[in-house]
């Protein structure tokens, strides 16, 4: 865990001072969820509720933000069983999935979105010739209800076939009046539109927002990343946190657009818990005269500003 600079610890300091007032947005695969090679497997990191439930005593609002169909983090995230426990204390808990097209929040348990877009339909079409121009016909082919997503994990060639892939997909996708939306090898289409940052700024209005925090991982969360600096430009005091895996490397695309705008890095799902947990002790109170205790619980890492 590192702060980029001196500048993301004083934002960390100021966050705190308004946590009560602070909106946590959190994306789900490689943010709460450790990356596995099948998204069918995928589950929340097993200390994530907990975690998730002592946070939500200290903030505003909590709101997983996923490029995921609803209902699925719904599930692979237990958040059914987490909403009873914000609701037993009349909190709530929000999801958003797929990119903000669908939301739903444990106080009313229903999914509301959209049809899926005229395209898809032929796009799907096309989609078996294209893989096997691309040499991928063996590429996994996960099916979202409102867009597709393609990915390469599992071939013995991913970041190559992901290389062929993405253009053909792109042009495609246009053909068919939608939009590919990158991520760790996987290309996604889906309809134009709604992104991440949408949610930022709807949540930050909705819910009269006086902090926000975002922890993403992905190049799906870059436009929460750029909505999140636009509150802060207005005043709103903000942390931007990158979940980095390992196996994103040191130059990989993630790093060139996410790293640039984070105040905080953290080493995956792990990271993020024990950043989330240290934002909740903070939250509740410091001892007088001393620091955030974040500076101590990471002090072998770094010390404060
Ligand atoms: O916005 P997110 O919550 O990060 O969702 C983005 C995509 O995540 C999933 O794929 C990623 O996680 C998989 C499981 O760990 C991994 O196998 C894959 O390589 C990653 O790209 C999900 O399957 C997609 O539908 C989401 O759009």
């Amino acid at each position: 865990m590192r702060f980029t600079s001196p500048e993301g610890m004083r934002r960390y300091a100021a966050l705190v001072k308004v946590a009560s007032e602070t909106v946590v947005g959190l994306d789900f695969d490689g943010t709460l969820s450790p990356i596995v090679d099948d998204p069918e497997r995928a589950r929340i990191h097993p200390e994530a509720p907990g975690v998730l439930a002592a946070l939500a005593e200290r903030v505003l609002g909590i709101a997983v933000v996923t490029g995921r169909p609803a209902r699925q983090v719904v599930a692979l995230g237990e958040l059914d069983e987490l909403g009873d426990v914000f609701g037993e204390r009349g909190q709530e808990l929000r999801v958003f999935g797929q990119y903000g097209n669908e939301r739903w929040s444990s106080s009313n348990r229903r999914v509301i979105g959209p049809r899926p877009p005229h395209g898809l339909a032929s796009f799907l079409r096309e989609l078996p010739g294209i893989l096997r121009r691309c040499g991928a016909a063996d590429a996994f082919v996960e099916h979202k209800g409102l867009a597709v997503a393609v990915h390469t994990r599992r071939l013995p060639d991913s970041e190559e076939a992901f290389a062929r892939l993405l253009p053909e997909l792109a042009a495609a996708a246009k053909r068919h009046d939608m939009i590919v939306e990158p991520g760790k090898q996987v290309v996604e289409i889906r309809s134009p539109g709604a992104h991440k940052g949408d949610v930022v700024h709807g949540l930050a209005r909705d819910l009269r927002a006086g902090g926000f925090c975002f922890v993403g991982d992905d190049l799906g969360d870059v436009d929460a990343f750029h909505a999140v600096a636009e509150l802060r430009e207005t005043g709103v005091p903000t942390l931007l946190v990158c979940s980095a895996a390992e196996e994103d490397g040191e130059a990989g695309p993630v790093e060139s657009a996410l790293l640039p705008l984070a105040d905080l890095v953290v080493p995956g799902p792990g990271g993020v818990l024990e950043f989330l947990t240290a934002f909740a002790e903070d939250a509740g109170g410091r001892v007088a005269g001393e620091g955030p205790r974040i500076w101590t619980r990471f002090a072998d890492r770094q010390s404060g500003p």
